[in-house]
């Protein structure tokens, strides 16, 4: 502890930020709960970098895309870290969780199969297995439309596990998806930034359980059994498959027959792929139905453009209608700003000490990119609060969240991108396709209609809301019927 505070900064070079007290610093400023909130209204009171030290950590919040860019991309080799996470770690079990390694070689090991196996050339590969989760989501959604929230997160879970293990979802408590949503509930407890006194001051890691305030030694003992049988469980399954010859190729099986990979780093990278991708894929199809609810006249404008390029509807779009889909992928564009599932991206860390404008931040420091500040800010984007998928249309786009962070920075970035992108545009077009999205009408005739709200977590997502899903005419059933013969 007294290590960090011999870094604090010499007088007069850190950012403006909320007054910070003793010790504590400014723990107590920092919401729990939707800190990009609070983030986005200190930037207009202190500015675009704004300098917060919860418990001595010093941490600056970036509210321009410009100081973004130069600091997370240009200086990437640099910035490229995370926060170390004591609790999470070294009491939880989560240590093989390449998301939050520091920025070493071994980060780099895992990254690289990762992107191997998830990056843009190699998507078509994965096409078969989006358009399978795709058609069983319609066909969900036309029998039991009113529970359209368990069907989004078996397609974008089902895809994932598919894709990594070759594992088939059959329903929404398949024990894979229960088994890892314990686990990331847990750990979602405790990777707050600068929550815990652990992190602080690690040497209280080795308190017994029995000691007063300790009690997190228990419940780390717990969580960390969750995390080794989600990281090893459908692993060893897949490695089983694999050596039998019975396996599809997934990622388990193709990156195991590379013989030189290390077996336990493919076991690492394929846990995440599955609590990386799932909750902000179905986040991004929760989003675009919220939208259609509430935004009839982009729907309406929307089903043209693929009716005009389906006859009438008379096909189910896919991949190779991409192109002529433009305002499609305006959609997507926009619902990544209007309800970006992660507003803060992640926490990256410096590893050498960095001058900015005239601020010195030491080695260490955490930097957070204010995502959901930039994309809400009005002085960039009209009406920030609208969906207006137009915004994005055109060559004189200047602000697209494609390249602007909703997916993060640098060497950090999202590396499961491409496997969302192409995922939730296909389902965002085939329900197009096949459903009319509409409010809910009452036992009174009137329609129920709530302002959008959304959730609060690592990865946001709207809050359940009521809607009419209804396929579009007999012809939109006949089209999913004829695809799942
Ligand atoms: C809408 C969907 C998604 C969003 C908004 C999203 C967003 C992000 C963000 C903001 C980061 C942190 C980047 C940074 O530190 O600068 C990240 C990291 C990551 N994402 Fe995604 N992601 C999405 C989907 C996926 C999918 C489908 C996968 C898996 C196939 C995935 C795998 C990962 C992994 C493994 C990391 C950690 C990268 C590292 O630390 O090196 N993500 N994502």
């Amino acid at each position: 502890f007294l290590s960090r505070r011999a870094k604090r900064l010499p007088p007069g070079s850190t950012p403006p930020g909320p007054k910070r007290w003793p010790f504590i610093g400014n723990i107590n400023d920092i919401p729990r709960q939707r800190s990009w909130i609070t983030y986005t209204e200190w930037a207009k009171i202190y500015g675009d970098i704004v300098y917060v030290e919860p418990l001595g950590t010093p941490t600056v919040i970036l509210n321009n895309p410009d100081d973004i860019y130069e600091l997370l991309e240009r200086r990437s080799a640099y910035t490229a870290s995370r926060p170390p996470l004591v609790v999470a770690n070294e009491l939880m079990g989560w240590e093989w969780d390449f998301a939050h390694m520091p920025h070493n070689d071994n980060w780099r090991k895992h990254r690289k199969i990762f992107h191997q196996y998830f990056r843009q050339n190699n998507i078509p590969i994965h096409f078969p297995a989006i358009r399978d989760a795709t058609l069983t989501l319609l066909n969900q959604l036309q029998q039991t439309p009113d529970d359209y929230r368990n069907h989004i997160r078996q397609f974008s879970g089902g895809i994932l596990l598919k894709l990594t293990y070759n594992h088939d979802v059959k329903t929404v408590d398949d024990r894979l998806v229960t088994l890892a949503e314990k686990a990331l509930d847990a750990l979602l407890q405790v990777i707050h930034v600068g929550s815990t006194f652990v992190e602080v001051l690690p040497l209280l890691k080795h308190m017994p359980a029995w000691f007063p305030g300790a009690s997190f030694q228990e419940k780390a003992h717990v969580c960390a059994q969750w995390a080794k049988e989600l990281r090893d469980v459908p692993f060893q399954q897949a490695k089983h498959d694999w050596s039998s010859g019975s396996s599809q190729p997934c990622f388990v099986s193709d990156t195991l027959s590379e013989k030189k990979v290390d077996e336990e780093i493919v076991a690492n990278a394929a846990a995440l792929a599955y609590l990386a991708g799932s909750d902000t894929t179905a986040s991004i199809i929760l989003s675009f139905v919220l939208a259609m609810l509430h935004y009839p006249e982009v729907q309406a404008r929307a089903r043209k453009e693929v009716d005009l390029v389906t006859n009438n509807g008379s096909r189910l779009p896919d991949f190779a209608d991409r192109p002529s889909l433009p305002y499609i992928d305006a959609i997507l564009a926009e619902l990544l700003r209007w309800a970006i599932p992660t507003p803060l991206a992640f926490p990256h860390v410096s590893e050498r000490p960095e001058v900015y404008k005239g601020y010195y931040f030491p080695s260490g420091t955490n930097f957070i990119p204010n995502v959901y500040g930039i994309f809400h800010d009005e002085r960039r984007f009209s009406e920030p609060f609208k969906f207006k998928p137009e915004r994005f249309l055109g060559d004189s786009v200047e602000f697209n969240p494609l390249t602007m962070g909703a997916f993060g920075y640098g060497r950090r970035i999202c590396p499961g991108r491409h496997v969302t992108l192409n995922a939730g545009w296909l389902a965002i077009v085939q329900i197009l396709t096949v459903f009319t999205i509409s409010p809910k009408i009452d036992e009174h005739g009137r329609v129920v209609l709530n302002p959008p709200t959304f959730d609060s977590g690592l990865v946001v997502q709207p809050d359940p809301f009521e809607v009419t899903i209804t396929p579009r005419s007999d012809k939109a059933l006949a089209l999913i019927q004829k695809a799942s013969e």
